[in-house]
């Protein structure tokens, strides 16, 4: 925090006017990449978000949306939606939870900190317990990570180990959980020969098993507890490679919807129940799908669904999930400390703000955008609005989701002049681009499309402003391709169908009839990301932005 003399106070903009309603839109999952079949925004029909390129290169233009543009480690790491929308929200670009535990990791901090010391307590007389997303997808955990920090472990006198892993199919090819659990085994084997007990104990698939958000399903959270503490699930094996394997061989089975699975011992007995003594560390360092597992750890009250047994342990987060809830009390590494976010500043220069996506994106435009905290700054200026997503059925089901639900209320926030800026996550690219089922995919394009138009519509009705813009790439490129770019295929001759998200730009435009005369797109920002974002729409309310935040994007000329 800026130490004494500091303001919220933001200079008056020397030329851009106050008071116009600015709608801002983030395609979640949306990027731009060459116009061929497997690129969906390109073959549905996308007359909204079409038209605005033609104020290229004046009113729309490409910015980067991975790698060290938004905080990741490196080039080679793909955005997603908790890095791109903190960079769209804090305007800032900061090292974020992969690279923060790399760095911890490596220089053996980590083992020095006050989470490791209070999970180090039980390792005499109770079990290590690790529950996370087992591959190298770089989304929410990395499978180094998890090696290196199980052998640190081991060195620092954990006796007993065990590990419940979520199979992933999502950041990354499905049918890679096999070898990610290979690995992973292979390092416990290693161990076991020095005399440590470790073993994997219970898993199932992210999206079924333990890594939901935003309280979408809380079965899914129960179904973990049940497999991970309770040592209870409807399938049991004797090693978690057959796990895998035999699960993945069921009709429409896919790793990131693998039902949960425990491994026992030759009596039939769960092998790593967690119990009174232990210790737990959940390794993903990426708080959304962990924080409701996190509750469910450490809240002595809790009524979400009925844990039967709740375990005295002590429990660490890779890192602290939400920072306004202090949760969880302890972890290993310290959270990346994104402070005086554009939501912030914007609400104590008086800006009413109106927040709206459905469940499963609902944080993304709220506690992401707002630093990884919950909450309002100012509830007297602030409304933030969930729209409810279907539950149960797979998002290639209903690809249009709650678009048009999502623009609606947006639409009325605009016309009811209630509010200075209308934010909104339109999930559809995303979501149902995770599926990897290109024709759902394309038929969600054209519906945040739609969702698009009906804003568009209500930002000219009232004389505003846009700005329509996305988080990372997804839905632009349904394919695993080699470094040329031409398509892979499998041995039986099958493309192979890309889940995850991508490295390329995203688009941003602005316009509307609020934007005053001679407003444009600088050119001498090439390499500009979503963090340059944050200061362009506090221009568009007229404000400058603090002298700490990266480049606005636009220029005036007279
Ligand atoms: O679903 C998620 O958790 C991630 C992918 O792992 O997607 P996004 O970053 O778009 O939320
Ligand atoms: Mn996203
Ligand atoms: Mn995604």
């Amino acid at each position: 925090m800026a130490g004494s003399g500091f303001s919220w106070k933001l200079p008056d903009h020397p030329k851009l006017p106050k008071g116009r309603t600015v709608a801002v839109v983030v395609l979640d999952g949306w990027g731009e990449a060459e116009p061929d079949q497997y690129n969906c925004i390109h073959v549905a029909d996308t007359p909204a978000t079409d038209s605005l390129r033609k104020g290229a290169p004046d009113k729309w233009r490409l910015i980067k949306a991975h790698g060290t543009a938004v905080g990741l480690p490196s080039d080679d790491d793909m955005g997603n939606s908790e890095v791109g929308h903190n960079a769209l929200g804090a305007g800032r670009i900061y090292a974020q939870g992969a690279k923060l535990v790399d760095l911890a990791l490596a220089s053996g901090k980590i083992y020095e900190g006050e989470g490791f010391k209070y999970i180090k307590e039980c390792f005499e007389i109770g079990t290590l317990h690790l529950v996370g997303l087992l591959s190298d997808g770089g989304v929410h955990s990395r499978l180094d990570q998890l090696q290196l920090l199980i052998k640190g472990a081991a060195e620092h006198g954990a006796k007993r180990i065990r590990v419940h892993i979520l199979t992933d199919g999502r950041d990354v090819l499905d049918g890679s959980s096999v070898g990610f659990v290979e690995a992973l085994e292979n390092d416990l084997a290693k161990l076991r020969e020095k005399g440590v007990d470790a073993q994997i104990a219970s898993g199932g698939g992210r999206m079924y098993v333990t890594m939901d958000r935003y309280e979408n399903d809380w079965n899914v959270i129960k179904r973990g507890w049940d497999a991970h503490v309770l040592g209870e699930a409807p399938h049991k094996f004797r090693t978690a490679v057959e796990a895998v394997k035999k699960l993945r061989a069921e009709p429409n089975a896919s790793d990131q919807y693998l039902p949960p699975f425990v491994i026992v011992d030759e009596n039939g007995e769960a092998v790593g129940p967690i119990v009174d003594g232990d210790a737990v560390v959940t390794f993903n360092f990426r708080a959304d799908r962990m924080v409701m597992l996190a509750k469910a750890l450490e809240y002595d009250n809790f009524d979400k669904f009925d844990r039967v047994r709740f375990p005295k342990i002590h429990y660490a987060g890779m890192l602290q999930y939400d920072g306004e809830l202090k949760l969880p009390s302890h972890y290993l590494v310290s959270p990346p400390e994104i402070e005086r976010t554009s939501g912030e500043y914007l609400v104590h220069n008086g800006i009413r703000t109106f927040a709206c996506s459905e469940t499963v994106k609902f944080g993304h435009v709220t506690f992401f955008w707002n630093g990884n905290r919950s909450g309002y700054f100012n509830p007297e200026l602030e409304e933030y609005v969930e729209i409810p997503s279907d539950i149960g059925i797979p998002f290639n089901v209903r690809p249009k989701m709650k678009a048009a639900e999502i623009a609606e209320k947006a639409r009325d926030a605009i016309l009811n002049r209630k509010f200075d800026q209308v934010r909104v996550n339109l999930p559809n690219g995303d979501m149902v681009g995770h599926t990897g089922d290109i024709q759902a995919t394309i038929v969600g394009c054209k519906a945040a499309d739609e969702a698009v138009k009906i804003i568009l519509d209500a930002v000219d009705q009232v004389g505003g402003i846009y700005v329509v813009t996305a988080d990372h790439g997804n839905a632009e490129d349904m394919v695993k391709r080699n470094k040329s770019g031409q398509p892979l295929v499998d041995k039986n001759g099958n493309i192979q169908i890309l889940t995850s998200h991508t490295l390329r730009p995203v688009p941003i435009a602005i316009g509307g009839p609020g934007l005053a005369p001679g407003v444009r797109f600088r050119g001498d920002l090439a390499e500009a990301g979503l963090a340059n974002v944050a200061a362009t729409v506090i221009n568009l309310h007229g404000f400058e932005a603090p002298s700490d935040y990266e480049p606005t994007l636009i220029e005036i000329v007279e």
